[in-house]
């Protein structure tokens, strides 16, 4: 298993990338737009984190921009902590076994979530899978899972 990320949702993209990058020094390393969920996801990597690796492969911030305005009172900026996992089935399963609740279970071989005893929601990437056609928030939307 491999840190990935931890993903914060920003209230206003540009605001957020002034501040992390031009201020704080961090570096975008890639992006991604969903028409479906409305929403954009910036990945960030700290300057010796990018040098140690690939970029993709540093540990990163996610930032989550959803295209319509959201209050994020109450802890909800904080979205989660991801990571990468070789057999995302197999995890889940044992954790499932272990009385940890499968909140979004991984139907696509893609994505999972559960929650830490504190609720803390923690997101597992399956390593090498590709993101599925059907993105896998669309399945989720009012869920409830965040
Ligand atoms: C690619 C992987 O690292 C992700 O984090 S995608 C997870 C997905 N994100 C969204 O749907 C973003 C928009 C959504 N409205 C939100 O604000 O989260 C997701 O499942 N998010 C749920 C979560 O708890 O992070
Ligand atoms: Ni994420």
């Amino acid at each position: 298993m491999r840190y990935l990320h931890t993903m914060v949702r920003v209230k206003d993209l540009a605001e957020s990338l002034d501040f992390y990058c031009n201020k704080l020094g961090l570096a975008e390393v890639r992006r991604m737009e969903s028409e479906a969920g409305r929403f954009t996801l910036v990945y960030l990597a700290a300057p010796q984190d990018r040098q140690s690796g690939t970029g993709n492969d540093a540990p990163l911030l996610e930032l989550t921009y959803n295209w319509d305005t959201e209050d994020y009172g109450g802890g909800r900026n904080f979205g989660h902590v991801a990571f990468e996992v070789d057999d995302i089935y197999a995890i889940c399963q044992k954790l499932a076994d272990q009385g940890v609740t499968i909140n979004r279970p991984p139907r696509d071989g893609y994505m999972a979530f559960i929650r830490s005893p504190d609720q803390i929601s923690i997101e597992l990437l399956q390593k090498g899978a590709a993101l599925p056609p059907q993105e896998p928030w669309a399945s989720m939307a009012n869920t409830g899972v965040w």
